[in-house]
């Protein structure tokens, strides 16, 4: 008896009845209520207290998770992310005075208040079965939406648990889970949503955009990676081989900003190999299979589809290699392969597989990186400075670790998603309360300004037309060639000043403004 809830499918029929309910607590309007928001966060952090051990058993059972991962990367992971809410959503759904406000708006008070986008689907991926769910839900009940999650069926015990908590610590008529698989998802996708946000592959990203396009609901994906890995000569092999080498053994690389290939400067082959058998070495000294530490592949489809792609490769394995179906294992591999169209580099390995290419230089490196995926997850340069910030330069990625492997992604609260098809939109940290969240531009008119407002009443007039300009045109700080005119130019145009009185008025505001920084 473990005490882990079993998992089972929603049935179907019962979703859209599920969902109106859902969506009429919204319109009760009892989510808007900043304590109401901060009590549903603070219970679900104790609900993760006390099923700690739980999560710890379920992610076991789903995922081979060491407890220490599950504790690092879910339970502790989601529990701070509330604490950090909880602390700072006061601060987050105040309302804004708006920015760039012309002096003469200012007299309508302009501000951005922070409404809560409505009812919100969540579809969860498997790997981080927690983290990648009750994150985005985080955001969502800071928010003010109501929300119904549907965790992945792919890591059912993690499903489970979390649904005997949400269960049990927030208000059922606002926040419910839904279990299933693509029938279930499917019928979730039929009802009316004011967001969906989705986390998994790039192909059901497309399903889920198509689908949120036939009634404009807006969309987050947070999708997959086939993000590059680069080591210059100029790198150190040592914190190369043991920082990759922890981004594709944490979850047994089942992360989708690990890096799914390395182009190495083929003079940093041989230094890079030893470093990393060192490191496999030090990392697992029993071998990786006897370690509590490492996990497991998710399930047989995933571990055949890793098989294949390994099977399928042309490259040499110069180190790991081993597999046992029966323990759905994955010794961490490292294959040096030869071209762009080895199915280690085409595809997205989502596991252990580590394949490595050497290049002549840096500038082939990124040629390449830009050729397999113009817009990865993640991007991870070794080198020396310069040779770093080259890469950031010339490539376009989520974000970017210089000198690690996907540390950024482990920053709780940097912002944290996709760019072109690695995804859209970001959440974490405040990116969680903004993304569930609509800025609504507000004005107030005072009566008492009624007459002042007659200009932009018919009938229209030269006189009104010219009294607009004068109050509301820009004067513009560039020339026709669209260079930036200097100080003296700008002066010239705004007053009408002429020759020497503008160079002095230009240099005496120059000097007042060193002096200032200086202070
Ligand atoms: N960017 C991120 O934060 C992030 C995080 C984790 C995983 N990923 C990516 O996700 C992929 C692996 O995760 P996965 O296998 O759980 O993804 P997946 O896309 O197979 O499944 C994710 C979710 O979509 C649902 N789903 C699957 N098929 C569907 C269909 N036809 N219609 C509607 N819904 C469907 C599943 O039930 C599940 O809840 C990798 O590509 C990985 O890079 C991205
Ligand atoms: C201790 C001192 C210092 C600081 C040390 C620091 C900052 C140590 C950091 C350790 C880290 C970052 C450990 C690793 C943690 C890994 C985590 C949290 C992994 C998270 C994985 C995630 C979120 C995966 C996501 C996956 C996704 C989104 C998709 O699949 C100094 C340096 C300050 C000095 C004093 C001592």
């Amino acid at each position: 008896m473990s005490g882990l809830p079993p998992f089972e499918h929603t049935p179907i029929d019962t979703i859209p009845t599920t969902v109106n309910s859902i969506q009429a607590s919204f319109l009760s309007h009892k989510t808007r209520q900043l304590d109401f928001r901060l009590v549903q966060l603070r219970k679900l952090y104790w609900g993760l207290k006390d099923n700690k051990d739980l999560i710890i058993e379920a992610c076991k059972r789903d995922l081979g998770k060491s407890t220490f991962e599950t504790y690092l990367t879910e339970v502790s992971w989601c529990m701070n992310d509330i604490v950090f809410m909880s602390k700072n959503l006061a601060r987050f759904a105040k309302d804004e005075p708006a920015e760039d406000i012309a002096l003469t708006n200012k007299f309508f008070g302009p501000r951005i208040r922070k409404d809560p986008l409505g009812t919100v689907l969540i579809i969860g991926a498997y790997n981080f079965p927690i983290q990648l769910s009750l994150g985005p839900l985080i955001g969502a009940i800071s928010a003010g939406c109501t929300a119904v999650l549907k965790p992945s069926e792919s890591s059912p015990n993690a499903a489970a648990i979390m649904q005997k908590i949400i269960a049990e610590s927030l208000d059922p008529s606002c926040f419910t889970v839904i279990q299933g698989a693509i029938p279930e998802t499917t019928a979730l996708l039929d009802q009316k949503w004011d967001k969906i946000f989705y986390t998994g592959s790039a192909t059901v990203g497309t399903i889920i955009a198509k689908k949120a396009a036939e009634t404009l609901t807006p969309i987050t994906l947070e999708l997959g990676g086939r993000n590059p890995a680069i080591i210059t000569k100029h790198a150190d092999p040592k914190l190369a081989a043991r920082r990759l080498l922890w981004a594709k053994t944490l979850n047994a690389g089942q992360v989708c900003v690990s890096q799914n290939f390395t182009l190495i400067d083929k003079e940093m082959v041989p230094a890079f190999l030893k470093e990393m058998k060192i490191s496999l070495q030090e990392f697992y000294p029993q071998g990786a299979q006897k370690s509590p530490d490492y996990g497991r592949i998710v399930n047989l489809k995933q571990f055949q589809r890793l098989k294949k792609m390994l099977d399928e490769s042309r490259g040499k394995i110069v180190l790991g290699g081993t597999m046992d179906e029966s323990d759905l294992f994955i010794e961490p591999t490292v294959v040096q392969v030869d071209s762009l169209s080895d199915s280690l580099v085409a595809e997205e390995s989502f596991g252990p597989l580590m394949p490595i290419l050497p290049v002549t230089d840096l500038g082939e490196a990124i040629k390449i990186a830009n050729q397999v995926h113009e817009t990865p997850l993640g991007i991870y340069p070794f080198g020396n400075q310069q040779e770093m910030e080259k890469v950031l330069s010339q490539t376009r990625s989520g974000g970017a670790s210089l000198n690690d492997g996907f540390f950024h992604a482990s920053i709780p609260t940097l912002p944290f998603g996709g760019v072109g098809s690695s995804g859209q939109g970001a959440y974490r940290g405040k990116a969680s309360f903004e993304v569930f969240t609509h800025r609504r531009s507000i004005t107030k008119t005072p009566a008492w300004i009624e007459g002042m407002l007659d200009i932009r009443y018919p009938p229209y007039t030269l006189k009104k037309q010219q009294k607009f300009a004068g109050m509301n045109d820009l004067k513009p700080d560039f020339d026709r060639e669209g260079r930036t005119i200097g100080w003296v130019a700008w002066l010239r145009g705004l007053f009408g000043m002429k020759g020497l009185a503008a160079v002095l008025v230009a240099a005496g505001i120059k000097l007042y403004l060193q002096r200032r920084s200086k202070l």
